[in-house]
């Protein structure tokens, strides 16, 4: 009974699987009869790395589709899907090697890191896992798969935890669920009665926070704004996006109408976290757009969950808004969680000189209205 009771349910075992991966601590992923070592390329250090070749062979890498498109030429990356990209390494491959493949600041467009075997067929729940994991542990979606073949020495006595691949991609397509922790009072400038609300995710770590304006009447829908957190545009003054200014442009909104809510999504850099959004302002600085730069990396354009957002305003009892933003897929993924959007309002504002071709990108890929 009491073993039962500790035993870690599939959410827990992947919040544990994802802390073993950031640290770059192996994971086995199991689907069926296939079981292999998934072992993150950003973290893993060069010793263990070696040891596991030694005793497993040389690993498959894997990396995402929109990285595969970034490091590879036009006609080797023809006919990619969307899914993870599986590449043979040559037999001498080495940890710098793949290092190398997997290395942010190495410039593509002058010189390549050699021609990458790409195996065409055999991706499986394992690859689709694996990715998935890495990228929400917030790595370079990049990473080693060693095979394990059915006469490998069983894995019982090695301390790595174990999981499902069709478990694990249950759990990160699953709704989110957020619990409310704690709220209180909090005079604001633009409105001193106001209230925080801070939302924890099940991994106990990552928190998200509803800002009450006044009192917001929840019989009409409520002014609203879905913040993603920019720590240099929000905190800093970055004049390279426009989030500080929309930040505070929202917030006085709401204080000129006396009520309003504002969602702050932990969402930093579209979902990357705030060391790939250092990685990706780097490449921006060697000419590459936002998105272009976000693909270079491995990741999507944008890799947030608004549904995060609807569950806050669910916990909270509100169903109807009117939302400030220039993002249509904001509006789309709400109405798709059960919220109403009653109204879209434009927030444009910020615009500089060090973020004029960031607007417009967004405009011209994403689909902003700017
Ligand atoms: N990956 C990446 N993220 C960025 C970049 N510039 C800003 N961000 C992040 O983009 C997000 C912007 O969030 P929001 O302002 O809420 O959303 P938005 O998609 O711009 O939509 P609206 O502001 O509502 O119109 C924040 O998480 C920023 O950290 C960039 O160049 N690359
Ligand atoms: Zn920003």
């Amino acid at each position: 009974m009491l073993s039962q009771s500790l035993m870690p349910n599939r959410t827990e075992r992947v919040n544990r699987v994802r802390g073993d991966l950031a640290m770059g601590i192996p994971c086995l992923l199991t689907n069926g009869p296939d079981r292999a070592l998934l072992v993150p390329l950003e973290t893993v250090t060069e010793d263990r790395f070696a040891a596991l070749r030694v005793a497993f062979g040389v690993p498959e890498l894997v990396i995402s589709a929109s990285r595969a498109r970034a490091v590879m030429t036009f006609a080797a990356a023809a006919n990619l899907g969307a899914g993870p990209v599986r590449i043979r390494p040559p037999e001498a491959a080495d940890f710098a090697w793949y290092q190398r493949v997997i290395d942010t600041k190495f410039d593509y467009r002058s010189g390549s890191v050699g021609p990458l075997h790409v195996l065409r067929a055999g991706e499986t729940q394992l690859h689709q896992a694996g990715l998935g994991l890495i990228k929400s542990a917030e790595l370079i979606p990049a990473f080693a798969l060693f095979r394990l073949a059915k006469s490998s020495p069983t894995l019982a006595d090695l301390p790595l935890m174990s999981l499902n691949a069709g478990e694990a991609l249950e759990e990160l397509a699953d709704r989110p669920v957020l619990a409310p922790v704690a709220s209180a009072q909090l005079p604001l400038e633009v409105h001193d009665a106001s209230r925080l609300h801070v939302f924890r995710d099940p991994d106990g770590q990552r928190e998200h926070y509803a800002i009450e304006i006044g009192s917001p009447d929840l019989t009409k829908p409520i002014l609203t704004r879905l913040h993603s957190a920019c720590f240099t545009g929000d905190v800093l003054g970055s004049l390279k996006c426009d989030c500080g200014p929309q930040l505070r442009a929202a917030l006085a909104r709401m204080s000129e109408e006396g009520a309003g809510l504002l969602v702050y999504l932990n969402q930093e850099g579209r979902g990357i976290g705030l060391a790939n959004k250092m990685r990706v302002y780097d490449l921006q600085s060697k000419g590459l757009d936002t998105v272009e730069a976000n693909h270079q990396l491995g990741f999507e354009d944008d890799e947030r969950d608004f549904r995060l957002a609807a569950e806050v305003l669910h916990k909270l009892g509100i169903t109807n808004i009117r939302l400030l933003t220039n993002n249509p897929s904001k509006e789309r993924s709400l109405a798709e969680s059960g919220i109403t959007v009653t109204e879209r309002l434009p927030l444009r504002v910020g615009q500089t000189v060090h973020n004029q071709g960031y607007l417009s990108i967004k405009a011209l890929k994403s689909g902003h209205f700017l």
